[in-house]
Order: structure tokens, then C-alpha cells, then sequence
């Protein structure tokens, strides 16, 4: 059985049919990559998934459980965590209060038993450890609101680590990059990928490509196709609706 699934999603705006019974399943492990041109629905389809937008018909399950009434808050107790294109990260605050206000958000009163000391000492390992795997070990003392843009999106992403999250919904993750931090964000997605699941959106088709273990297209609010990079690069109605030539090559 698929770690996540998406049944039959329905969103409407007045008349517009913006996500058009879509369903979609992410296996454990996998990163899963959705595509399409702009206004496709992509985004709407990550805010039904993550609960910032109710949906009018339709389900979501996470690991057996069912996610579709359950609030954006409830959604990342239950395993599913999501990085924001607009970063969520508090800039007055140094990375290492970023993280450890996450860190601590999470283990919520599960170091009851230790002591006040140990229980802030483990608090600050974990932050540690997070800061390490992303790349931030550096800045742990700089405010976040003074990083670099590559660098805050690393912040962001590894506030959305620190929920241990079973999917992690990540939207535009190399959105304004130039290539090298594109680089260094595919290789640490790419590291990700035994811990949890992943559902990528990005218009970065290289970064795409590089990543993803299947690649759904989203066009007028409905999956046109699904499957790995070849399926895609190889389907003439994706290159038609979507790709141009581009990715004949
Ligand atoms: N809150 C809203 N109210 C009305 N229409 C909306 C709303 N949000 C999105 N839409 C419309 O729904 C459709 C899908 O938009 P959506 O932002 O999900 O597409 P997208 O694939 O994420 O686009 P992009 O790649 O440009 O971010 C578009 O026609 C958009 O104008």
C-alpha cells in the first residue's frame, strides 16, 4: 500500500474548476516530482494536501490514516510537513533559536521525564544535528534574517525536518536560485530521500529530472500522465501542453 494518498481531490473557485479529481499516491522513499504549466492547479493541490484549503470532495491518507478533516497543525502531528515558498523562518532570530524552537515544537512533552537540563541539552543536539545535515553549522549564531537567500531556504527546509515528517511537501524548494545553491538544494534533497517521502514541486526541470522517482503532470487541474523521466520526455502531450521541445534533448 502507497505511504500517501490523494483520492479524488475536488477544489473549486466560484466557477473554476482548479483541482479536478485528482488522485495521486506517493510511495515510502520516493521522490515524487508534480509538474505543469502555470495556473495548472499545482499549488492549490499542495494546500488541499497540507489543509491550508479545504477540499469540496475527495480524501487524503497518510500511513492508513485519514488526514482529509484534520487541520494544516494536525496534518504535521500526523506526519506531513511542508516548506513554504515564502519562507516561515523568524528573522529577527538566530538559526539556532529557528531550530530549536521547531525542535522543541516537535518533541512537545516527550522529554518529560528528564531533567529541565538534559531535557534542553538534547533539545540543543537536535538542533544541532539538523543544522549539520542542511548545511548550516556555520550559522547557527547568525540571525536568519541576514542569510543569504539559499541559505534561508535551507533554514526552511530544515524547520520542516525537525517534524520528522513521513511526507515532506516541498513547493518551488530552488525557487530564485542561481545554479550553484540549486546545486547544493538537489543534493540535499536528494540525501533526504531514505527518511522520508517527498513531494516536490519545482519548475526547474534539471532539478527535476536529477530527483524524482516519478513526475506527475498537472494540466487544467487534472494528472495528465504519471512516471519516470523517461515516460515524461518520451509522452508527446506533455512536450505539446508543457515541455515545447526542451526536454526531446
Ligand atoms: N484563491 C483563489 N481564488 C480564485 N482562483 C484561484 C485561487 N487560487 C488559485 N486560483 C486559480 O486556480 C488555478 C490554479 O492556480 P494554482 O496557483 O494552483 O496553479 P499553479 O499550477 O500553482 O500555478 P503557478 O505555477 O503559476 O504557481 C488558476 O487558474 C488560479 O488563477
Amino acid at each position: 500500500m502507497s505511504l500517501f494518498r490523494a483520492e479524488g481531490l475536488v477544489k473549486r473557485f466560484g466557477g473554476l474548476l482548479a483541482t479536478d479529481h485528482v488522485s495521486l499516491a506517493v510511495e515510502a522513499g520516493e521522490i515524487h516530482a508534480l509538474i505543469g504549466p502555470n495556473g495548472a492547479g499545482k499549488s492549490t493541490l499542495v494546500n488541499l494536501i497540507s489543509g491550508l484549503l479545504p477540499a469540496d470532495a475527495g480524501r487524503i491518507v497518510l500511513d492508513g490514516v485519514e488526514l482529509t478533516a484534520l487541520t494544516p497543525h494536525a496534518r504535521t502531528r500526523a506526519g506531513l510537513a511542508r516548506c513554504f515558498q515564502i519562507s516561515s523562518v523568524f528573522r529577527n532570530d538566530s538559526v539556532r533559536d529557528n531550530l530549536l524552537l521547531a525542535v522543541q515544537a516537535q518533541a512537545g512533552s516527550s522529554f518529560r521525564c528528564l531533567s529541565r537540563r538534559d531535557a534542553e541539552h538534547a533539545l540543543q543536539e537536535r538542533a544541532e544535528a539538523l543544522a549539520q545535515r542542511t548545511g548550516l553549522a556555520e550559522v547557527l549564531e547568525r540571525n536568519a534574517g541576514t542569510l543569504a537567500h539559499g541559505l534561508q531556504k535551507r533554514l526552511d527546509l530544515a524547520l520542516a525536518l525537525a517534524a520528522r515528517p513521513r511526507l515532506l511537501l516541498l513547493d518551488e524548494p530552488m525557487a530564485g536560485m542561481g545554479p550553484e545553491d540549486s546545486q547544493q538544494m538537489v543534493a540535499l534533497i536528494r540525501g533526504l530521500a531514505g527518511e522520508t517521502a517527498i513531494l516536490l514541486i519545482e519548475h526547474d526541470m534539471d532539478a527535476v529530472f536529477q530527483l524524482a522517482d516519478r513526475i506527475s503532470v498537472l494540466v487544467y487541474g487534472k494528472v495528465l500522465t504519471s512516471g519516470d523521466a523517461a515516460h515524461i520526455k518520451g509522452h508527446a502531450e506533455v512536450q505539446a501542453v508543457y515541455l515545447g521541445t526542451e526536454v526531446a534533448g
